[in-house]
This record gives structure tokens, sequence and C-alpha cells, in this order.
């Protein structure tokens, strides 16, 4: 399935070389942003056709350029306008000095402006070149303008916002709109950015599509493009075992909820038998909880070479609630050769010698999916955690080279990477899954696709927007249970 234009994401760099391809190839690019700047006019001429005055800031690059290009466009259909520059406009260049020279008016300086009830700003100031902190001038009226609670117009992102990352450098407006131009950029995608670009639009300002493909990594926003090839409707005449077999380990007697939690969600999502494999000490307890999932006793790591024999066992899930960090240990390295989902105790397990187990996952087809929220992620990966140059993708993607493994790095904006290089951010989990358990049921459904044969990101991806639409479709208040039960069926499209 070709991926959706929607799903592109393209970071300020590869946009900045996009630009450049796009000028080579014979595109005007002031056209570009006459383009740009007149699809700001018509955004806030549509969303505030009651405002009494829009006020353009306008910073010392090409968002400034757009800015000027929106304020003349305003200006032209008599709407009242005050235009306030950062920086001296006369030391714009390029484009934006040509948009500042046809707008053919005088800015006031930004330090002058004075937030008004009424007002509607359109905040011009940074886009995607901003690479270090607001200056003070700036963050002084995003302040002003923030304690006015006007409404913002975001021109490509707010202010502040780092496009690569999404992280605030210094102060940043909270857009109401966010106006932005051909794709998404990380940062209107990644936390905090998300939370602060208000409602976004995508415009097309005119770069063909086969421009913009060409510098597009591997980055994207998950969905079925993804991975729905890789569904297969269900064939008729499939048997249980066809349909993939998934072992989920157990934690001790007191603590089994979260294993049948994932083998509950691994049944649902698809795998046609899911054994959960227990201690002696927690049989007793987990036989009188299971009904469809099968139990099997799993006492110590000979018992599992045994079991291991049965090579129908096509994919297992490892940490949820498991308690024991030795035992996790063996077993996962024991796993090597298998589809294993490492979950929760079993990535903590590893925490004094992760090299252990990347090394057990080298070579060979990605087999391994790991599944850490920020804390177990530091845990393993605790120098690429602590460099701040490196935004949530570049640290999933950096996580998952290193590990031989794909990575599933948690939170509102989870994100996907596999160790080619590919990576997908999530955008369909809404905030109630923040609830105990809802992390065992996301292993479970991850590694049902894993045991149907799924490749391993695309089955890492797949089981993230499973994920998130089952919380969508259980609804606010859902617990883990409700979560496991409100899975839908895999689309296909093969
Ligand atoms: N293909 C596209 O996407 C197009 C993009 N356009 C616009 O161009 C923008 C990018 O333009 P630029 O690359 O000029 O970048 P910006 O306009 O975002 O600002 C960058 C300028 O500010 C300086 N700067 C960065 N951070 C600063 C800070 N904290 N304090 C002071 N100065 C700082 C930079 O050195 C640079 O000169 C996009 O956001 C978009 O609005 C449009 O003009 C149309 C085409
Ligand atoms: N604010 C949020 N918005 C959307 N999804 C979230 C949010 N917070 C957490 N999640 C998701 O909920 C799940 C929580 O998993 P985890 O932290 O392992 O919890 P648990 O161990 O309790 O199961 C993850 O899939 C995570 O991406
Ligand atoms: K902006």
């Amino acid at each position: 399935m070709p991926m959706d234009r929607d799903a592109f994401i393209i970071t300020p760099a590869e946009m900045s070389a996009i630009d450049r391809d796009a000028a080579l190839s014979g595109i005007d690019s002031f056209r570009l942003m006459t383009s740009a700047g007149m699809a700001v006019a018509a955004a806030a001429l549509r969303f505030y056709p009651e405002a009494l005055r829009f006020v353009i800031l306008c910073g010392p690059g090409n968002n400034g350029g757009d800015g000027y290009v929106a304020a003349a466009t305003l200006c032209r259909s008599g709407v009242p306008t005050g235009v306030y520059a950062l920086g001296d406009p006369a030391r714009l260049k390029g484009d934006a000095a040509r948009a500042h020279a046809e707008w053919g008016r005088t800015a006031e300086s930004l330090a002058q402006y004075r937030p008004k009830p009424g007002d509607v700003v359109i905040d011009a100031l940074f886009g995607a070149g901003l690479s270090r902190p607001v200056p003070d001038e700036a963050a002084v009226v995003i302040r002003a303008i923030k304690h006015e609670d006007l409404p913002v117009i975001a021109v490509d992102l707010p202010s502040g916002v780092d496009g690569r990352s999404g992280q605030v450098l210094g102060e940043s407006f909270h857009a109401s709109h966010t106006v932005t131009f051909m794709a998404r950029k990380p940062g209107h995608l990644l936390m905090p950015g998300r939370t602060l670009c208000g409602r976004l639009e995508i415009f097309d300002i005119g770069i063909p599509e086969r421009i913009l493909r060409i510098r597009t990594a591997g980055l994207c926003e998950n969905g079925p493009h993804l991975w729905a090839g890789h569904a297969r409707a269900l064939d008729p005449s499939a048997h249980k075992f066809k349909r993939g077999h998934l072992a989920v380990f157990s934690g001790g007697p007191l603590a089994t909820g979260a294993a049948r939690l994932s083998a509950m969600a691994g049944l649902k999502a698809g795998a046609g038998l899911v054994t959960l494999a227990s201690a002696s000490a927690a049989l007793n307890v987990n036989a009188a909880h299971l009904t469809a999932v099968m139990l099997k006793e799993v006492e110590d790591a000979g018992a599992l070479a045994l079991w291991l024999a049965d090579k129908r066992v096509s994919a297992f899930v490892l940490g949820p609630g498991f308690g024991d960090m030795e035992t996790a240990r063996r077993y996962a390295l024991m796993l090597s050769d298998r589809a294993l989902v490492l979950d929760a105790d079993g990535i903590t397990a590893f925490k004094g010698d992760p090299a252990s187990l990347f090394d057990a996952y080298a070579g060979g087809e990605t087999r391994l999916v790991m599944t850490p929220h920020d804390g177990e992620f530091a845990r393993l990966f605790p120098d690429i955690e602590a460099d701040p140059s490196l935004s949530k993708v570049d640290r999933a993607i950096a996580a998952a080279r290193r590990s031989h493994a794909v990575i599933v790095y948690k939170g509102a904006d989870t994100v996907i990477a596999s160790p080619d290089g590919r990576a997908a951010i999530n955008t369909n989990a809404p905030p109630w899954l923040a609830t105990a358990g809802s992390g065992d049921t996301l292993a479970g459904i991850i590694g049902a696709h894993l045991a149907q044969g799924m490749p391993a990101f695309e089955a890492a991806a797949a089981g993230v927007w499973r994920h998130g639409r089952a919380g969508a479709k259980a609804g606010e208040g859902l617990t883990a249970e409700d979560l496991a039960a409100a899975i839908e069926p895999l689309p296909a499209f093969s």
C-alpha cells in the first residue's frame, strides 16, 4: 500500500534540501513563499472573520518572509493589520527581503507591540530555521501574548518549537492554529510540540511529490500504509496453529496479572493459540483465572529448553510482571533464535549488561522487539537518553541500531524504530492509555503479530496502532481489561 502524502514527515534539514532541489528543478522559490504567505492569510480570514486586527510578527528569516506576504494579502483584503519585526528588516535577505519590499510599508519593532483584546496574532517569527533558544525580546512578547490569551496562528511551527525534536527552545507560543507547508515536521507530532500547535493544517505550496519523496528518509506517521501489506486476510481453511502460537511468561504467584493481560491481548489480536508459561508456584493462581489461554508449567531453563524443541511456538513475550531478573536474562538469551517481545522487567533485567542481549540478537533477520517507556529506555541506553542533541526519533533509531532490535519507545508520542533506520511516529493514542497494564496489553498485541510471521518492524508498528485504536474505542475510563476486549481485527489490504 503506497504511503499517503499526509503520512509524510519531513525534518527541517530535509525541507531545506527539498527547497534547494525545487529551485534546481526550476521552481521559483519566491512563488513558494507567496503561496505559503497567502495560505496563511486565507486561513486567518477563515478562522477569525471577527478579528479586530491581525498582528503579524515577522522574524529575520523566510518564516518572516511568509509573514510579510500574509500581511500584504491581508492589507489588500482591507482588514486592519499591524506588523512588528524582530531585528532590522533592512537586513533581510533573498525572498524574505523581496516579500518585505513588496509589502511596501514600515514595520514597527517587536518590542513596541502591546497585546490588545481583539488582536489575532500571526506568528511568523521563527519556523523550521530555529536553531537556538528564542531571543529575549521575542520571549517577552510571547509571554505577554500568552498572558492576554490572544489567538495565535503559527506559520509553519509555533515559534520556539524545534521542528526537529518538538522541544521548546527557551519560550514558545501555544498556537490555536498552525499552518504548515507540504508535510508535517517531527516537531508537529513529538511532545511537547504536538500540544503547542493547536489545529494543524498542511498546505501544498506547489513542490512536486517526486521532489519530496527523494529527500524523505525512513520517517513517517504510523498507519496501515506501513504494515497492512503484511496483514493477511484470514484463510478460510486456517487452523489455529496456522494463526501462530504465542507464549507469554508469567510472573510469580503474587504478580501474574500482567502476563495474563498480555496473553489475552495476544489471543484477541489474532494469535491462534496463546500459552502462559508459568513456574509451579504460580500455576494454581493462573489456572484459576485462565479460560481460552492455555497454561504450561515451565519451572526453569531446563524445562524451557525442552519446550523450545516445539518449533510451532512461534513468538514469545517476556517481561510483564516477571520479577526474577536473573531468570529473565537467562530466558531472553535462550530465546535469541526466536521472535521475542521484551518488555518491562525483561528490559530492566539487562540494565547492567545490555551488550549481552544485543550481541545475542545480532545477525540474521530482526526478531527482537523491545517496548521501553522513558525509564526503561534510560536503563538500557543511558548515553543515548542523556544526549540533548537527539530527538525522540533519533534516540529510538540509535537504540534500534545498537541493539539490533525494533524499539517501541513508548509515551504519548510513541516512536517505533527499526535497526535499518526506518521509523514511525504514532498519533492515534488517547491519553487514557496511561493506565496500569496498558503496556502489557501492547506487548501481547505485538507478540501476536510476530507469532503470525509479520516482520518485526511492521508487527510493532501495527501493534502500537491497534493499541491506540482499541484505546479510542474503549474510551476514557478504560482499564487494561477493557482495552484487550476492544482490540479490532487487523485491517488487511492485501
Ligand atoms: N519549502 C518550504 O517549506 C518553504 C518554507 N518557507 C518558510 O521558510 C521557513 C524557514 O526559513 P529559514 O530557514 O529562513 O528559517 P526561519 O525563518 O525559521 O529563521 C531562521 C533565521 O533566524 C536565525 N535564527 C535561528 N534561531 C534563532 C534564534 N533563536 N535567535 C535569533 N535568530 C535565530 C537563523 O540564523 C536564520 O537566519 C519555514 O519555516 C517556512 O515558514 C516558505 O517561505 C516557503 C517555502
Ligand atoms: N499520555 C499518553 N497518551 C497516549 N498514550 C499513552 C500516554 N501515556 C502512556 N501511553 C501509552 O500507554 C502505554 C503504557 O505502557 P507502560 O508505561 O508500560 O504501562 P504499564 O506498565 O502500566 O502497562 C504505552 O503504550 C504508552 O505509549
Ligand atoms: K512561526
